[in-house]
């Protein structure tokens, strides 16, 4: 019986994913030596040293910068995430946030919490003190969206229906995502216009370096009196610096986000939520299945759906024998493969090459057993990154 494969856990993982690992071919855990492959949530893999074994990162949640999927990728190792399982759990906190900056909710409760149970004064002092928290609704408000992928497209669904107007920016939202969107999300065209017209602002992005410091010194102050911003994408979005002076001078109302951090703790203004986004059981469990079995498939069988950093490429078993080869997008990769195939007498019964920015994903599936020396000629050709035997039963290489 072929070894099982060895999954290392850097999170805790919804028990439903991990039900998705059957314990005949699996060993998941903690403490895993020589892992071929990483479950991870939210741990910061940058300053890990990730063992050569590893052949796939899957990243139970949307956002992989915790990931070093540039290193990652130069080995051939996709990094699968779990694209909009946990984009309902994020939608319902956010119009959470809208109503808990919008009715003055955390100051509310906190002034409640502050009183003596047992003075006998209590309601008059409940009386005398809510004029304090008096807010605004949200229906007539204007909404603005930026980025409208999986978390965007929802949330601005639910605030249409929540009476509110619209405004949606995303210079690369993908024809589904616009199928999808409410007819009366109105288009804008920059950040800038985003937040000069909208009461709320709401942010749904990747960090990546083009998103760091989005909201920033510079456009802040274009935001509207007392306009609220919500942040559950990640801190390094915003300029944490400016939207507390922008809290001082009352330009801002509110910051709502799910990153406390030594800038923004304690600012009045902000409301900081610990990270809960995704802290549903059901986006739990959605997440931890979808990337689990991404992962399953890809081990097993080669396929590939929803790497951050491969094609997607998937090809049915009709042989036993299976070849997946991860390499650079450069001219006659696919040639050089087939070459050393052809030299070894192994025939191609099914082949598929696709290629996504500089990497490029091949399955190919031949009439008979690989030999160990075959896999290594492949592996030596230039700009081969990874090259795995995927017999169906059998060891795994
Ligand atoms: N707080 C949480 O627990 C939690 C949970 C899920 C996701 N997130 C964060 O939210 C982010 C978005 O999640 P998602 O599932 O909607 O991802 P997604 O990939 O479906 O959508 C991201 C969208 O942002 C757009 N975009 C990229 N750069 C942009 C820019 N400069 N301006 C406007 N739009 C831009 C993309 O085109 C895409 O449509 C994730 O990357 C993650 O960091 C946080
Ligand atoms: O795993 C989590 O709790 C957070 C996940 C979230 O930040 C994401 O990007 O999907």
């Amino acid at each position: 019986m072929a070894d099982p494969y060895r999954i290392l856990l850097l999170n805790q993982i919804s028990a439903s994913g991990l039900k998705c690992l059957p314990e005949a071919r699996y060993l998941a855990g903690k403490e895993i030596n020589e892992p071929d492959a990483i479950l991870v949530r939210s741990a910061d893999m940058h300053a890990m040293t990730i063992p050569t074994s590893v052949r796939a990162v899957g990243r139970a949640g949307a956002g992989t910068n915790n990931i070093p999927v540039k290193l990652l990728s130069s080995r051939g190792v996709p990094v699968f995430n779990a694209p909009g399982a946990n984009a309902n759990a994020v939608k319902e906190l956010v119009i959470a946030g809208m109503l808990l900056a919008a009715r003055n909710l955390s100051e509310a409760l906190h002034f409640v919490a502050m009183l003596d149970p047992f003075d006998t004064e209590m309601e008059k002092k409940v009386e005398d003190g809510k004029r304090l928290y008096s807010g605004f609704e949200l229906a007539g408000k204007t909404l603005g969206v930026v980025g409208l992928g999986k978390v965007g497209c929802l949330v601005a669904d639910a605030a249409i229906k929540l009476g509110m107007h619209v405004l949606g920016f995303d210079p690369e939202i993908t024809v589904d995502a616009a199928w999808n969107l409410p007819a009366q999300v109105k288009k804008a065209n920059s950040v800038s216009e985003v937040l000069r017209q909208a009461n709320f602002v709401t942010l749904h992005i990747p960090l990546i370096e083009a998103t760091s410091h989005l909201i920033n010194s510079d456009n802040i102050g274009s935001m509207k009196q007392g306009a609220v911003l919500l942040n559950f994408s990640r801190a390094g979005i915003v300029d944490e610096a400016a939207v507390v002076a922008a809290l001082k001078e009352k330009r801002l109302g509110h910051y709502v986000c799910d990153f406390p951090s030594a800038v923004v703790n304690r600012s009045t203004g902000v409301i900081a939520l610990p990270h809960l986004g995704a802290s549903t059981r059901e986006a739990e469990e959605n997440c931890a299945v979808m990337v689990t079995n991404q992962l399953v498939d890809f081990l097993e069988h080669g396929n590939v759906i929803n790497a951050v950093n491969f094609p997607n490429v998937s090809m049915p078993r009709e042989s036993s024998d299976r070849i997946a080869i991860a390499n650079a997008n450069v001219p006659n990769m696919v040639g050089q493969i087939s070459t050393a195939l052809a030299e070894a007498k192994l025939n191609i019964h099914n082949m598929v090459n696709k290629s996504r920015g500089e990497m490029a994903y091949t399955l190919v599936d031949v009439d008979s057993t690989v030999k160990p020396s075959v896999i290594d000629a492949i592996r030596k050709i230039e700009g081969v990154l990874d090259v795995r035997y995927l017999p169906l039963e059998g060891m795994h290489g």
